[in-house]
């Protein structure tokens, strides 16, 4: 059926239908969307995330809205609704305001916006089988530089099929690796507060028989320093022109420590997440700050098998909960994207994608 992808789907009826993240690696669960406020609501409490699937949300998220509007002028107030959900990936932005573009003439909103929706999500799933082929042909470059058979990657949160369609961005070099035969290991930030790590990308790995370890996300510079680590592969939320990469928060922290351990350090891309209206990610990029109750409470299941929250601090005690940094390009070993691999810099980025 046309619409359907691993993360999200649209289902027999024509609703926009996806895997609720949020209860995942407990229980395997999959939610309706069928309204804007619904679509709305699942980006912003991460019933849906990851760059891509919340810019593939939001382009079945207009035509959800589609459905409830009589007029183009009518359906621009709901498509903000959906834009402003979260502030850092800009694919949210990219897809509302090319489904938005690809409607302006629309005498059909509503079959317009389907088709439209359905062709933006087919050629993400398709810009991300490339970043797979790409990333995987650095995994064998790096392996024969070694002279090793097999490799240890490190990735920072969950950039697979729950977070970009349909193979992932950081995860996809490694499935297409595995799929080569190569031996490859993944340690596994648990990424806090929402440990999207130890619940989501173990959970992917561990469908797919790939051999992974969980880790505290304060172990990475400990295992690098001691060469455990071969290389890194991130996702990214937003690269600016000049190569900044924004990522949940810790990717900073990760990068410093692979460039000083000499450990390559690369991000996966597809074309949406540049954003070429900031010239310095550092200083412009916009970081999401998320309720201080993400880093109070930890979700896990009870003896029941009750999905439960429980409180993992003083009650009174204040916190702070930076969802996303930047890391400098000058700390990436290159940029993963659909039309290849490339450098961390304006010039570079310009020539191939702007
Ligand atoms: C490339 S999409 C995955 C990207 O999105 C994650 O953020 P969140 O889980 O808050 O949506 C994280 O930054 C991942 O790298």
């Amino acid at each position: 059926m046309q619409g359907k992808y691993r993360a999200l789907r649209l289902n027999e009826n024509g609703f926009l239908e996806v895997i609720d993240q949020t209860k995942l690696p407990f229980v395997t669960e999959s939610k309706v969307l069928k309204t804007t406020n619904e679509v709305v609501e699942a980006i912003k409490d991460m019933t849906v995330r990851g760059a891509g699937v919340i810019g593939s949300v939001a382009a079945f998220g207009i035509y959800t809205a589609c459905m409830e509007v009589n007029s183009y002028d009518e359906l621009k107030e709901k498509a903000l609704l959906i834009r402003e959900s979260r502030p850092t990936a800009v694919n949210l932005m990219w897809a509302v305001d090319k489904m938005m573009e690809l409607l302006k003439d629309s005498t059909d909103l509503v079959a317009d916006a389907k088709k439209y929706a359905i062709e933006l999500n087919d050629e993400e799933a398709s810009e991300s089988q490339n970043i797979a082929k790409y990333g995987a042909d650095i995994i064998e470059e790096i392996l024969k530089k070694k002279n090793k058979t097999s490799i240890n990657i490190l990735t920072h949160c969950n950039a697979g099929w729950l977070a970009v369609i349909d193979e992932g961005t950081a995860l996809a070099p490694i499935y297409e690796a595995a799929k080569r035969g190569i031996d490859v290991h993944v340690w596994v930030d648990e990424t806090r507060p929402r440990n999207q790590g130890a619940s989501l990308t173990a959970w992917e790995l561990t469908q797919s028989k790939i051999k992974h370890t969980i880790i505290a996300d304060n172990t990475g510079g400990h295992l690098m320093q001691h060469g455990m680590v071969d290389m890194v592969i991130t996702g990214a939320d937003r690269v600016s022109a000049n190569g900044d990469v924004a990522n949940k928060i810790g990717t900073y922290l990760k990068a410093l420590a692979a460039f000083d351990n000499d450990v390559p350090f690369y991000v996966a891309i597809p074309a949406s997440t540049f954003d070429f209206e900031i010239r310095d990610g550092v200083k412009e990029i916009p970081i999401e700050l998320r309720s201080e109750d993400e880093v109070k409470y930890m979700r896990g299941v009870d003896s029941n098998g009750e999905v439960r929250e429980v409180l993992i601090t003083p009650k009174d005690s204040p916190a702070i909960n930076y969802g996303f940094d930047v890391t400098p390009a000058r700390l990436i070993s290159g940029l993963i994207t659909d039309k290849g691999v490339c450098k961390a810099n304006y010039e570079e980025i310009k020539k191939r994608f702007n």
